[in-house]
């Protein structure tokens, strides 16, 4: 280029524009910073379209079963992140759900409650594809364990959700007994969905039993979502629940023998060990009571409702300013700080003992002053020796004075207000495991005092 072009080029370019009068190589400089920032963002657009296409579970079927299960853990990090902040500034309000056979405890800040109202179809994503669909045929579940139902499979079990197939009804939902194509019995609970806590329920429930094996656990056998629908697909266990034995009418002599009783305690504190220590990160039930633990024929206890269950790292607390646990059961530091640790299953599971040795339940607005918890009143008996007196009059045999002194030595010390200082259940389960403890004698004559 000759020194005449450059100087004319110089010139053209210097020359001002209609563009608010800037200067040629101005509005040529800007032009190329916006193609340059478009070219920019459209890259970007597209990785972040590439990324979501990879995670999305019905785009890819060999996905790995760490990325499916993210969104849950999230999840819960998240709450766990919100309590332990709103732990320190807000106040708790204490709210009592009456109207079913026990008071449901629920302890919540304003912040927990907007926490819980998350939306069907968010949720519906979560879980990787609404069941497949209406009608579709049942597909094994990207979880990895179990497999998704339809709901025109479940309708179909239970006889279109039929009345006369109501099992029971929970805080959350209603179960319904039905029987799948294949002949399997099987629970099936319907989630409500019109209770954010419900959908919550639902995801952790999902993750957490759908992993666990155990012969003292309910097994979960899949679970359905389609639509404003959550229902969860459990092995059906065929002989009601403890609660139902201890307190509904069997007559003046009850078919739990000692035997059966400590059966069911140490069948319970397998399942409750297994959780707290046999599983990683380890499981905190929340809602032990006798609700919760159905029998099979033989008696076995299967400890069922993890719906409340929270994932926790080991060595690790768990604050809370949403308490839930049912009147009774709840461990007083987890009731009144929102401190959750295995020590709150381990006070629950105390009370359950006592439940059982007496047959009475943990409150009693019935009984007189000083009779209407459990706790009190039987710290009291024990330590005016009359130990003898807190058996269940519907116990057909009474126990030996050992291994009654055993057991409550054992529910005490589960209670224990210092929750440092209750045992784990591993080391409930050893000291429920000696031998004695099953051998009841033929009559009262036999029973002595129990000295602690
Ligand atoms: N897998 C199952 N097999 C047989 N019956 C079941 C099964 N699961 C639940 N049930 C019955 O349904 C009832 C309701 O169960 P659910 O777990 O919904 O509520 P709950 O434990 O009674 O109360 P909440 O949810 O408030 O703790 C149980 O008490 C039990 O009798």
């Amino acid at each position: 280029m000759s020194i005449y072009d450059k100087a004319f080029m110089n010139s053209e370019l210097s020359k001002p524009t209609s563009i608010f009068g800037l200067r040629l190589w101005v509005v040529v400089g800007i032009f190329v910073g916006v193609i340059i920032v478009l070219l920019l963002f459209l890259l970007s657009v597209c990785i972040t379209s590439r990324r979501r296409h990879i995670k999305n579970p019905n785009n890819n079927n060999n996905i790995n079963h760490q990325t499916l299960t993210t969104p849950v853990s999230k999840d819960i990090q998240e709450i766990v992140h919100h309590d332990t902040s709103d732990h320190r500034t807000s106040i708790p309000e204490i709210q009592i759900d009456i109207g079913k056979s026990e008071h449901r405890v629920v302890f919540s800040d304003r912040q927990s409650s907007g926490e819980s109202r998350a939306t069907s179809n968010n949720d519906t994503a979560s879980f990787g594809g609404g069941g497949g669909g209406s009608g579709g045929l049942p597909q094994v579940s990207h979880l990895g364990w179990g497999r998704w139902y339809t709901l025109r499979e479940l309708e179909a079990a239970t006889n279109g959700l039929a009345d006369e197939n109501v099992i029971g009804e929970g805080g959350y939902g209603i179960v319904y007994s039905g029987v799948l194509g294949d002949n399997t019995r099987v629970a099936v609970k319907n989630l409500l969905n019109n209770r954010g806590q419900a959908e919550r329920e639902f995801k952790v429930e999902v993750e957490v039993i759908g992993r666990v094996r155990h012969k003292n656990l309910v097994r979960l056998l899949g679970y359905c979502v389609e639509g404003a629908y959550r229902m969860l697909v459990y092995e059906y266990v065929d002989n009601g629940n403890l609660e139902q034995w201890l307190h509904g009418d069997v007559g003046d002599v009850s078919p739990l023998t000692w035997r059966i009783r400590m059966n069911i305690i140490q069948g319970t504190a397998k399942g409750l060990a297994y959780l707290h220590e046999g599983l990683e990160p380890k499981v905190v039930h929340r809602d032990i009571k006798s609700n919760n633990i159905l029998l099979d024929r033989q008696w076995n206890p299967k400890v069922s409702d993890f719906g409340l269950a929270k994932l926790l790292g080991s060595d690790t607390s768990y604050v809370t300013t949403r308490v839930m646990g049912t009147f009774g059961y709840v461990a007083p530091e987890y009731a009144c700080t929102g401190m959750l640790t295995e020590k709150s299953d381990v006070y629950s599971f105390g009370i359950l003992i006592m439940e059982i040795i007496t047959g009475r339940n943990p409150v009693d607005y019935g009984r007189p002053q000083g009779e209407v918890n459990l706790v009190e009143w039987l710290k009291t008996m024990v330590g005016s020796r009359k130990s003898d007196e807190v058996i269940d009059p519907k116990l057909p045999e009474m126990p030996s004075s050992k291994a009654l002194k055993r057991i409550l030595l054992v529910a005490l010390r589960c209670v224990d207000p210092d929750a440092t200082k209750r045992p784990k259940m591993g080391h409930v389960l050893h000291m429920l495991e000696a031998d004695d403890l099953l051998f009841p004698t033929v009559s009262m004559h036999y029973f002595s005092s129990v000295d602690f």
